[in-house]
């Protein structure tokens, strides 16, 4: 000790002052030249000293300020228990400020001699190992499809396919007869009739369906044709039961229609084809099979299957082609796919021939004819069919404006209309004829007229005419009118297990944004790693334990918490957009399969499951970035495990979003939420400021401050032996020692916003009408 004056131990020259009357080296202190003769002292330190204490608390000034004051142990040196030596921090071990005995670093860290802190390399190691493996799974779906593909070419060029085209191809006869024995029933089919239907939203003072009566019986062929706008997707929905008709009633083969009763016996093709693009035409088709069709068959019955329907939808060739691969008439055929498989009672198709040439439209029309004449109810969307494909149909609903102008067998509608006195060539494709009838061209077209027996005329709109045209409709009650459904779909567990599946199977083929994520979260964990960089591992300083509050240097109660929102923050960049696509891509493909009986909770828990690894990796990489370069005090599990929970609570709060805000917003708002969220983490305004305003309750619904206690917990823990961590803790409102809860609300919140997507998704407008 150099400078000491002549009648004071301090190098100021001030009169030192006793800290303890005995001998007492507190731990982490060195304590060299006390005794109980000279017990530990402070000194009023000088003053570069003291700007230093001041200023930086990242580097306080840890020089004995005279000859009896301890000294806090430097970073990258050890004191042993009663502080009389200071020792080199061994290699594979490291000392940060106040060690007493060194911290032994991991397998897989670098620690050379005098470390003060541990560059811990695992979750490099463990990152890499998993992106290898990643990438060979990539790599070798990826070169199974391309061959699969390649076979499919070369069996198409050598056989030529021929259409599934007609009642005597063998591969219509070999589907049909997978086709019974699928549905297991002798009563094939559902009648509909309805009375009355009328539809009008509440935000109009208009019918869009007004007063249609009339019947569909089971095994016919229909089709609803009209201009644009006429009602006929409307009409459609009515009798699928996806919408509720504002006044009338609608039976099921003479039972009141119930749509859960029946949802698992219809099949709807939709205009739009609703196809998941990453997934091959076989495997789109085959999850159908798997999720509807009887639980009693087993995979290779359901393969046997699709492979009959692939043939005669003649997809055989296309089958392992992902749907963004193959065309338009493809994709529409595939779409039809997805209903055929399940055995349908009653087909809903919106424009099914559309995007087809005419040789496929007609062969899918006689397609459908023959699973008409099976006993399926076929009801078709069409708008202008060609004569060939309008012959082959059973009965015609046409609308107008809501109302309907016809309703009867085919071969009836042009009389009908050349009775009305409209000219239809026998030369023009009736359908077009009849359509230009309806059009706007003929604004208004008046019913037949019918006479009383006096002969005079009864004035009659298009509803008391039908009323009186058709046959009387029978709405009966009968106690269970319906086909069976039981054992028709896969169990819940089996079919959140397919769900899953094929999830991944969507995400694997995807590398390109599923490495994107990844690493937008490794540059996250990276950029606050290089922020904290500079902090050599030390961020928090308090005030030293009783009896040397005295040599404290200024107290740095504000980095944790500040980590902790840098954490938050960029966790809420790296994960809030892809979290928004978990759901926002497929709302589509929901409710088309929710609709059809699929289970919303088994899809829900699937689709949720799913994310798992994407978190687990995603904050894997964070963790690993921020680890080697902040060299946080905490082990790299605790890091891991409480980034990964809050990656997982942002990633809930995001597929929140996804549900609730449409598909272009949900990426904009689930980031600016995520950031929000973020800042009550209670680091500005300091916890402690929110607990003055009465308001920690609010603070306490939002993760971030869960997740910011949690750390503050973790990065305290491992100071308790020096600083006095119970009063940072009293001076901060953070509750020390309950790192479990912390981690369990971070867990729970995350959940509640999942539970709140849920329920988002079940009552989502268009889930239910
Ligand atoms: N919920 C609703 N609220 C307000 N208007 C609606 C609603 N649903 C349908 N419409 C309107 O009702 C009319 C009929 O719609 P619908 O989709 O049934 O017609 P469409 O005959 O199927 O038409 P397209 O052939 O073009 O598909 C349209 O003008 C549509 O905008």
């Amino acid at each position: 000790m150099v400078g000491l004056s002549s009648n004071s131990s301090c190098l100021s020259g001030a009169a030192p002052i006793q800290l303890t009357s005995s001998f007492h080296c507190n731990l982490g202190f060195y304590c060299p030249n006390n005794s109980a003769l000279h017990p530990p002292e402070f000194c009023a330190p000088t003053a570069s000293c003291q700007a230093t204490r001041l200023e930086s608390p990242s580097t306080p000034c840890v020089e004995s300020q005279g000859l009896y004051q301890p000294v806090v142990c430097p970073p990258g040196k050890f004191c042993p228990q009663d502080g009389r030596e200071m020792l080199s921090c061994p290699k594979g071990s490291y000392c940060p400020v106040g060690t007493y005995d060194p911290f032994r670093c991991g397998l897989t860290s670098i620690c050379p001699l005098e470390s003060s802190r541990q560059f811990s390399l695992l979750g490099f190691i463990i990152i890499v190992a998993i992106d290898v493996v990643m990438g060979l799974l990539w790599w070798r779906d990826w070169r199974k499809l391309r061959s699969k593909n390649r076979r499919s070419d070369v069996e198409r060029t050598s056989s030529q396919e021929t259409l599934c085209s007609s009642d005597d191809d063998a591969s219509v006869k070999a589907f049909m007869a997978s086709f019974a024995r699928c549905v297991k029933t002798s009563n094939i089919g559902l009648s509909f009739a309805f009375s009355d239907l009328t539809y009008r939203p509440k935000s109009m003072d208009r019918d869009i369906v007004s007063a249609i009566s009339g019947g569909i019986e089971k095994g016919s062929m229909w089709a609803v044709m009209g201009p644009s706008g006429s009602g006929k997707s409307t009409f459609v929905d009515l009798l699928m039961g996806n919408r509720i008709p504002s006044n009338g009633s609608i039976s099921v083969n003479g039972g009141q229609a119930e749509r859960s009763k029946y949802s698992k016996l219809i099949g709807y093709v939709p205009q739009d084809d609703v196809l998941l693009p990453e997934l091959t035409v076989r495997e789109n088709i085959l999850h159908s099979a798997r999720i509807r069709l009887p639980r009693s068959w087993t995979e290779a019955q359901r393969n046997d299957h699709v492979d009959r329907l692939l043939d005669c939808l003649h997809l055989t060739h296309t089958q392992h082609r992902t749907v963004r691969n193959i065309s338009g008439g493809e994709r529409k055929r595939a779409s039809i796919g997805i209903e055929l498989i399940a055995g349908p009672m009653a087909l809903f198709l919106d424009e099914p021939t559309s995007g087809l040439d005419s040789t496929s439209a007609l062969s899918l029309v006689e397609l459908l004819k023959a699973l008409s004449q099976m006993g399926v109810t076929i009801v078709c969307i069409i708008h202008q069919p060609r004569r060939e494909i309008f012959e082959v149909l059973d009965n015609v609903l046409v609308l107008k404006k809501g109302e309907q102008v016809f309703q009867g067998p085919r071969e009836g509608i042009v009389p009908f209309f050349k009775n009305r006195g409209f000219s239809v060539s026998d030369a023009a494709n009736p359908a077009d004829a009849i359509l230009d009838i309806v059009s706007e061209r003929n604004p208004i077209i008046e019913p037949p007229q019918i006479f009383n027996m006096h002969g005079s005329k009864l004035v009659m709109d298009w509803e008391e005419y039908w009323k009186k045209a058709l046959p009387p409709i029978p709405i009966t009650v009968s106690d269970d009118p319906l086909p069976s459904t039981s054992g028709r779909s896969a169990p819940w567990l089996l079919q959140t297990y397919f769900c899953l599946t094929r999830a991944l199977k969507q995400q694997q083929r995807q590398p390109v944004s599923f490495y994107l994520e990844i690493g937008v979260g490794a540059v996250a964990g990276l950029l606050i790693g290089l922020a904290l960089y500079p902090y050599k591992g030390l961020h928090f300083q308090g005030l030293y334990l009783p009896p040397f509050e005295l040599l404290s240097s200024a107290v740095d109660y504000k980095t944790v918490p500040m980590i902790s929102l840098m954490c938050c923050m960029a966790i809420g960049l790296a994960s809030a957009s892809p979290g928004v696509r978990v759901f926002g891509d497929e709302k589509d493909t929901y409710q088309r399969e929710t609709r059809s009986g699929h289970s919303r909770s088994a899809y829900y828990t699937g689709k949720l499951l799913s994310t798992i690894p994407r978190i687990l990796l995603s904050s894997l990489h964070f963790t690993s970035f921020y680890a080697i370069l902040a060299t946080p005090c905490i082990s790299f599990w605790d890091s891991y495990v409480t980034i990964a929970l809050y990656f997982y609570a942002i990633y809930g709060l995001a597929s929140l979003v996804s549900v609730v805000v449409s598909r272009e917003d949900g990426p904009l708002f689930a980031t600016i939420l995520c950031l929000v969220i973020s800042v009550l983490d209670g680091h500005g305004p300091p916890l402690a400021t929110v607990h003055e305003w009465h308001l920690e309750w609010m603070w306490r619904m939002y993760p971030g401050t869960w997740f910011a206690e949690a750390w503050m917990d973790r990065f305290l823990r491992c100071a308790a032996h020096l600083y006095d961590v119970d009063k940072a803790a009293a001076a901060t409102k953070w509750v020390l020692g309950r790192y479990s809860l912390d981690l369990g609300m971070v867990f729970i919140i995350g959940s509640v916003y999942r539970v709140l997507a849920f329920v988002g998704l079940v009552w989502a407008p268009g889930s239910r009408r």
